[in-house]
């Protein structure tokens, strides 16, 4: 029997592995910026690190915004999630662009999950316009914005946690 390395086990405890390239993402982005150039303008981005800096910075330079902000939040150790802490909220002068509520501002994530992140973010900016590139069904409610959808027990693998390696053949019993 061949032996399944921790990372593997650490995968098949996720759930269905849905894998992300580069190109993937950034076509992704894209098409999330076309629904928002209907939806702006927008004063600024503000990101959700560490994961929303990505699509943030795709999303702004294609919106033509300069301004970016990050709320850190922290709570995921691999797939596992714990409490979130807030490390870092936005700036003074970023709350001011956005009238002390938001309005005006753009959330960007990488994805919703269980909401979590999200609704703690949302809380912060009740009026701010929060988007991301996925979204399983818990977190979905969420989002105002959002380009794919895809099942609870799908996990995501993005191109700057992974990278390329050997996959058995689909018959020897590849995911
Ligand atoms: O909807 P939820 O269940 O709250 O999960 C979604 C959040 O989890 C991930 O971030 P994580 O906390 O892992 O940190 P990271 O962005 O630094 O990877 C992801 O980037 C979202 O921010
Ligand atoms: N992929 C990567 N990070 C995550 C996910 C996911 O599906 N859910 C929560 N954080
Ligand atoms: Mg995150």
């Amino acid at each position: 029997m061949v032996e399944r390395n921790s990372e593997q086990n650490a995968q098949d405890r996720a759930g269905r592995p849905f894998p992300v390239s580069w190109d993937q993402f950034h076509r992704d982005c894209r098409a999330l910026t076309w629904r928002l150039n209907e939806v702006g303008p927008f004063h600024a981005v503000i990101a959700i690190t560490r994961g929303g800096l990505v699509p943030a910075a795709i999303v702004a330079r294609e919106l033509g915004l300069r301004v970016i902000d990050t709320v850190c939040v922290a709570s995921y150790d691999h797939d596992k999630q714990g409490d979130l802490k807030v490390l870092k909220g936005i700036s003074e002068q970023t709350a001011k662009l956005g009238g002390g509520t938001g309005k005006g501002l753009l959330i960007v994530d990488d994805l919703v999950d269980t909401g979590k992140t999200g609704k703690l973010v949302r809380e912060m900016l009740p009026d701010a316009h929060f988007a991301t590139v996925y979204a399983k069904p818990k977190g979905r409610p969420l989002v105002d914005t959002y380009i794919t959808e895809v099942s609870q027990d799908t996990w995501i693998f993005f191109p700057w946690d992974t990278a390329l390696s050997f996959q058995p053949p689909i018959r020897d019993g590849a995911a």
